[in-house]
């Protein structure tokens, strides 16, 4: 398991994290595509904030993404899901975010078929929203039913709030507005990267 902070910035040094509510979603798969002739080593996470992920794994599978992250809360059928996208060739990741009916402990069902495991710590829906520390409970638990699994935060992440995600077990970091607002964004990546080794260790 390794510390991987994925930022959005236009100095990519992990990922691209393609938001749909940052993104218009008409454009999105163009969007996608386009950082691949930049960023060629780069790992592309979708987070699919949407109704209906089945309906995206294709165009993103083709777009180039590796990680395609959807919210478990609106499907009904999450193994087949899960399914589709291990047979387009990405990762998947399975969402939950704050106020959902979806309890960490359900996702139990779906720990053979995951790869990443996000905990939202902020509701879906625009960068720069305040941290919600009452989320890492259930980072938590994942960390401790789960020591292996790699386990995402995103949402108000940043160097004030890092410790609290990677003491909790966090081991992937999305981090928006304090890596784009740093007046040094490498080292503020750097910086929270190594807060994450510190616990993993
Ligand atoms: O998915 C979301 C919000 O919908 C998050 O990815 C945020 O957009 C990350 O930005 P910061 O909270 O780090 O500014």
């Amino acid at each position: 398991m390794e510390p991987t902070i994925f930022t959005w910035t236009s100095w990519m040094e992990t990922l691209c994290q393609i938001l749909h509510s940052v993104i218009p979603w008409s454009n999105a798969c163009e969007t996608i595509s386009s950082p691949f002739d930049i960023y060629k080593n780069a790992y592309f996470e979708t987070h699919m904030m949407v109704n209906s992920p089945e309906q995206w794994i294709e165009p993103m599978a083709d777009a180039g993404v590796n990680l395609y992250t959807f919210h478990i809360e609106p499907v009904k059928d999450v193994c087949n899901v899960c399914r589709l996208v291990q047979e387009s060739g990405m990762k998947v990741g399975l969402a939950i975010k704050p106020a959902t009916k979806v309890s960490v402990e359900e996702l139990a069902r779906y720990m053979e078929v995951a790869d990443v495991v996000l905990v939202m710590t902020v509701e879906p829906g625009f960068g720069g929203q305040s941290f919600m520390a009452d989320m890492m409970p259930k980072v938590e638990w994942l960390r401790c039913n789960y020591p292996n699994i790699d386990i995402e935060v995103d949402g108000g992440v940043g160097p004030k709030t890092i410790e609290c995600c990677a003491k909790s077990g966090a081991n992937m970091i999305v981090s928006g507005t304090a890596v784009v607002g740093a007046p040094d964004q490498r080292q503020a990546i750097t910086q929270m990267r190594e807060v994450v080794q510190r616990y993993l260790k």
